[in-house]
């Protein structure tokens, strides 16, 4: 048995060497025409076994919508604040609507990431890497060789800040995009977060002084029409691991958001961008906010499924290196929920772990008993 399990695993781990130095991406495996995909994308049953099985009401409930239209206009901000605040606290996911980003401006986003993918292998693969850190990478799979099973997308990311990117660096066919994206959702995210700041009953500044936006990922995935979508899944379960997350679509439906213990579908809404607390959010807000599990379906349409993340993170905070629950919001009613943690070992946690282990959360939760 034992030698059986070594020969699997030893030959797995071989399967996945050469789809990673092929850099041909699960882009480049869709386009090859296969109706199977490799092993090591099945994932198991339990993983998968919720997947077709909505309840009815999961798939008529929808994330809430926020209109961000009124948010300067006096008489209606502080409705606009109620409302994200209920969203962060019961959903952790909502899309927000007119929030001053042309529609223009998205698609041609999508349009230039989606570019960016359908190059020729060639001209992508000098972009292909696996170590993380800074500049821009594209691969399939940051934890590839992590993770239980890999799941059917790649992604370009680049990391916008706090080290300002030198655009150069940026891919030609999707430079003047990102760039301008990187500006319109950095905007974008600090409105909504000065609106989360005033639902916690901090100043709406709060977080733009503690460094909010300055640290920076922005993420272009793509989830290509897969041909056995029922075997994989496009994004594994998992919480993000920052402060909020800004997130664009195309009209291609895939990203499931967990509520009251069942997977709910995100409608696409054109023009709308969708917004996450992420586990960050969730400690220093001291569980006020909620950072849920998401996970996106393998894309079963011919069309493929684009979205583009950026994830923003506070770059320093207390100066002596620890984070944790911020003391503004602590009370002898609401003791702190969390322990403090260094940046160390939120990195550490990151990158050790397949998307899908246990988060940082779970080990910082005092327990009081
Ligand atoms: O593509 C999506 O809709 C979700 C992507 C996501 O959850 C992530 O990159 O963390
Ligand atoms: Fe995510």
């Amino acid at each position: 048995m034992a030698a059986a399990a070594a020969t699997s695993s030893y030959d797995r781990l071989k399967e996945l060497k050469e789809f990673d130095e092929s850099k041909i991406g699960v882009k480049g495996l869709s386009d090859s025409g296969n109706k199977t995909i490799p092993d090591f994308f099945k994932h198991p049953p339990q993983t998968l076994s919720d997947v077709k099985s909505k309840s009815s009401e999961a798939r008529t409930k929808n994330i809430p919508v926020i209109d961000l239209s009124k948010v300067n206009t006096p008489d209606h901000h502080q409705e606009v604040v109620n409302q994200i605040k209920e969203a962060a606290k019961s959903w952790g996911f909502f899309q927000v609507i007119n929030h001053g980003v042309p529609i223009s401006v998205l698609e041609k986003t999508i349009e230039a990431i989606r570019a960016f993918h359908e190059q020729p292998q060639e001209t992508k693969s000098k972009y292909y890497k696996r170590e993380e850190s800074h500049g821009v990478m594209y691969t399939s799979n940051n934890d590839l060789y992590r993770a239980e099973a890999a799941c059917w997308l790649d992604s370009l990311k680049a990391w916008m800040g706090p080290k300002p990117l030198d655009p150069e660096e940026l891919p030609a066919i999707c430079r003047k995009e990102v760039v301008a994206w990187d500006l319109s959702a950095t905007k974008v995210a600090e409105t909504v977060m000065g609106l989360l700041s005033e639902g916690l009953g901090l100043a709406a500044g709060k977080f733009q002084e503690l460094t909010f936006s300055e640290t920076r990922v922005l993420v272009g995935h793509i989830y290509p029409y897969c041909p056995q979508p029922d075997l994989t899944l496009g994004i594994t379960l998992h919480t993000d691991p920052g402060l909020l997350t800004v997130l664009l679509q195309n009209q291609i439906q895939g990203l499931q958001v967990r509520h009251d213990d069942e997977w709910v579908d995100v409608k696409p809404v054109h023009g709308g961008l969708i917004i996450n607390v992420g586990d960050f959010l969730q400690i220093v807000s001291n569980g006020e906010y909620q950072s849920v599990q998401h996970r996106v379906v393998a894309n079963s349409c011919k069309e493929p499924r684009i979205s583009v993340v950026e994830f923003f993170n506070l770059s320093k905070w207390k100066g002596d290196g620890y984070y944790g629950p911020l003391p503004e919001v602590l009370s002898e009613q609401k003791p702190a929920m969390y322990r403090d943690f260094t940046a160390q070992e939120f990195f550490e946690n990151f990158y050790s772990k397949g998307l899908d282990s246990k988060s940082l959360i779970q080990k910082i939760t005092i327990n009081y008993d």
